[in-house]
């Protein structure tokens, strides 16, 4: 569409005004004309069977389409711009092109074109230069004609601000016309030279027009050419890295001129050699599967010509070929070091660099293109005695670019491609045992080494279900305290409701003494505890409370069988206290019996009735702390038992 929109804009306007040269070369211009008309036909068809793209999907349907473009202001447009108002030839005579003016309509199809154009092109900065001289050409060509038609009508060489009389032989051929209004045109839009100064109104309105239009002509040249440099910088800021700002920083620190002349020849190397140092960084707002193909496609030659790599299936390839980083070495520069721990591998893309001893001259072995080094300290192979540290020194002999593998990628990489894995362990092994540095009995070594870790995870792993287990019985335990702390407050509230119950008859006092021998011990300890706490005051309660605290403390020690222990003790106390409460005959033949079971077992110690009601608990405290669960429950049923015998004791006393 170029060219039919380029050549209405431009002709059209040149017949009109310059009737000398319509009348001169009028078939021609009658044979492009109909021409044009064809490729504006030949358009619309394009037009109508070009697919959109709806909701991301390509819509190719015909009738689809045509419906589409008939329903657009594309087609009124296009319509328009088509319409055969050549027969207006027949009324205005031939000599009058400006009956197709309504194909300048097409106007915004060579726009589209030339975006087209644009995005397509390789250089696309110069593609927008030569886009706006198209433009400033055309509005330079109207404005040639135009002055030429105002000339025409104020006449030819009335002033010296129109064009010179087309009579005189020198300003009559048509060339001349044409090269002198657009010479004359071109001056006042550039604003560079002299013009003319205008005479009359109709030249000095002509001429503000002009000047205003060249400020923005003039603006938009500088704005433009200003854009394509910045892009033109950015360009090659993204490829090379800023020399200038490096020059800079090495001048405001005294770096020596030796160095300097080094990172000189660097930079000058990268530029002559078109090396791009930032590949990965330009790609990165591509989408990953481009990324990738553009990757492959540069540097899997490489690539696939790295002995290790041959034999590698493509997808590992191309897994790898995302994880390259270039690199470029100078002539006798170290790309590492023996001694160095490793972090990365290499791969030679172009240059040489040898393996060198120490001294830096010996020469072990010279690496070219596609061998690659630095496997051994990033592989961890079984017995290398250097472990992660450099095996040997490797230099630069002349520039050398290479890509660098890092460790962690390595890795990555290869434990989902074990047989590539293998290969380069195996190559490693090779150069270690030439060296000496392989250990012999390295694998047996290595395999105990992962015994010794597989069973310290074993043993981590247990620790941490124990642990869990133990927060757990801990949570147990500390619900089961509270739970024995509301018995302990129920029974004491119990007991306090007896004390209070008056005493009516004899017979009844008698039944209470009766109960007293049963519960009595707990009961007059209870009392004698109320007592002593009013006796005692403060103080007695200040050690209660210790001794309360202390009992947490102790009981929280406990696993949580010795505290079901401790509950069923309180139980069991509870269970006394009832039947003491119900029958005193059962209570008193308990009692009896458990004077017995005592004396059995030998318990026979001195005080039990009075003041020894805090030793026992300690006592049992103290113990369950120690003993394991079992020990804990029989200890607290004896403990049990043992201050019943205490209680009833402690009654009969007060009884007598
Ligand atoms: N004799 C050798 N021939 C070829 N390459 C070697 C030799 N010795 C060491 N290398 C390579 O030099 C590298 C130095 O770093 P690494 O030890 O990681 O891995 C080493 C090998 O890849």
């Amino acid at each position: 569409m170029i060219f039919p929109v380029v050549y209405n804009w431009v002709i059209i306007i040149l017949r009109t005004c310059f009737t000398a040269i319509a009348f001169r070369y009028l078939p021609v211009w009658l044979t492009l004309d109909y021409l044009a008309d064809l490729m504006y036909m030949v358009d619309m068809i394009i037009t109508v069977h070009t697919g959109y793209l709806y909701q991301g999907i390509l819509i190719k349907d015909l009738s689809h389409l045509k419906k589409r473009y008939l329903h657009s202001k594309h087609f009124v447009r296009d319509l328009v711009s088509l319409l055969p108002t050549d027969f207006l030839y027949l009324v205005f005579g031939i000599q009058t092109p400006m009956v197709r003016i309504n194909r300048l309509l097409r106007i915004p199809r060579l726009d589209e074109a030339l975006d087209r154009m644009e995005t397509r092109t390789s250089s696309p900065n110069t593609f927008r230069i030569t886009k706006l001289m198209i433009y400033i050409f055309v509005l330079i060509h109207w404005n040639a004609c135009l002055y030429f038609a105002l000339s025409g009508y104020i006449g030819f060489g009335s002033d010296h601000w129109v064009y010179p009389n087309i009579s005189k032989p020198e300003f009559a051929s048509m060339r001349r016309q044409y090269f002198y209004c657009f010479w004359f045109s071109t001056q006042i839009f550039t604003t560079v030279g002299d013009t003319p100064l205008p005479k009359r109104e109709e030249e000095y309105l002509f001429m503000i027009a002009d000047l205003l239009i060249a400020v923005l002509v003039f603006a938009s040249i500088v704005g433009n050419v200003g854009n394509v440099i910045t892009s033109l910088r950015d360009r090659d800021n993204v490829f090379f890295p800023n020399h200038e700002l490096v020059k800079a920083y090495l001048r405001s620190h005294h770096i020596s001129k030796e160095l300097r002349q080094r990172i000189d020849n660097w930079y000058q190397h990268l530029h002559i050699n078109k090396k791009i140092m930032r590949e990965n960084e330009i790609l990165q707002q591509l989408p990953l599967h481009l990324r990738t193909e553009i990757a492959v496609s540069v540097h899997l030659p490489t690539l696939s010509k790295v002995t290790i790599f041959q034999s590698c299936e493509k997808s590992l390839l191309e897994e790898l070929v995302l994880k390259l980083t270039p690199q470029v070495f100078s002539p006798g520069e170290y790309v590492c070091r023996k001694g160095d721990v490793g972090h990365e591998m290499y791969i030679i893309k172009e240059g040489k660099l040898a393996v060198v001893a120490d001294d830096g001259v010996t020469e072990y072995a010279v690496l070219t293109e596609s061998n690659f080094f630095g496997e051994i300290s990033i592989l961890n192979i079984k017995g290398n005695k250097s472990g992660n540290r450099r095996t040997a020194n490797i230099r630069s002999i002349g520039y050398s670019d290479l890509f660098s593998l890092s460790k962690e990628d390595l890795t990555d990489v290869l434990s989902e491609f074990p047989a590539a894995k293998r290969l380069l362990e195996e190559k490693g092994r090779q150069i270690l045992t030439k060296m000496g540095m392989l250990e012999e009995n390295g694998e047996e070594k290595q395999g105990e080494e992962e015994k010794v870790e597989n069973k310290i995870n074993r043993l981590e792993r247990n620790l941490e279900i124990l642990q869990t287990k133990l927060a757990r019985l801990m949570m147990e335990l500390e619900s089961s305290n509270h739970k024995m702390q509301a018995r302990v407050d129920q029974l004491d509230l119990e007991v306090a409701a007896l004390e209070n119950q008056p005493v009516e008859d004899g017979e009844e006092r008698e039944k209470t003494d009766l109960r007293g021998e049963g519960v009595g011990g707990e009961v007059g300890w209870e009392r004698e505890e109320a007592e002593g706490e009013e006796e005692e005051g403060s103080d007695a309660k200040v050690k209660k409370q210790e001794k309360g605290e202390d009992d947490n403390s102790l009981t929280k020690e406990v696993d949580g069988e010795s505290t079901k222990s401790t509950e069923g003790d309180v139980e069991k106390m509870l269970e006394v206290d009832r039947s003491g409460l119900k029958d005193p005959d059962d209570q008193e033949k308990k009692e009896k019996d458990d004077s017995e079971k005592n004396k059995e077992k030998g318990d026979d110690r001195p005080g039990k009735g009075d003041g020894a009601e805090i030793e026992p608990e300690e006592e049992k405290e103290e113990k369950s702390g120690v003993l394991d669960s079992e020990e804990g429950a029989e200890k607290a049923e004896e403990d049990s038992e043992n201050k019943d015998k205490k209680q009833g004791d402690e009654g009969q006393t007060k009884n007598e």
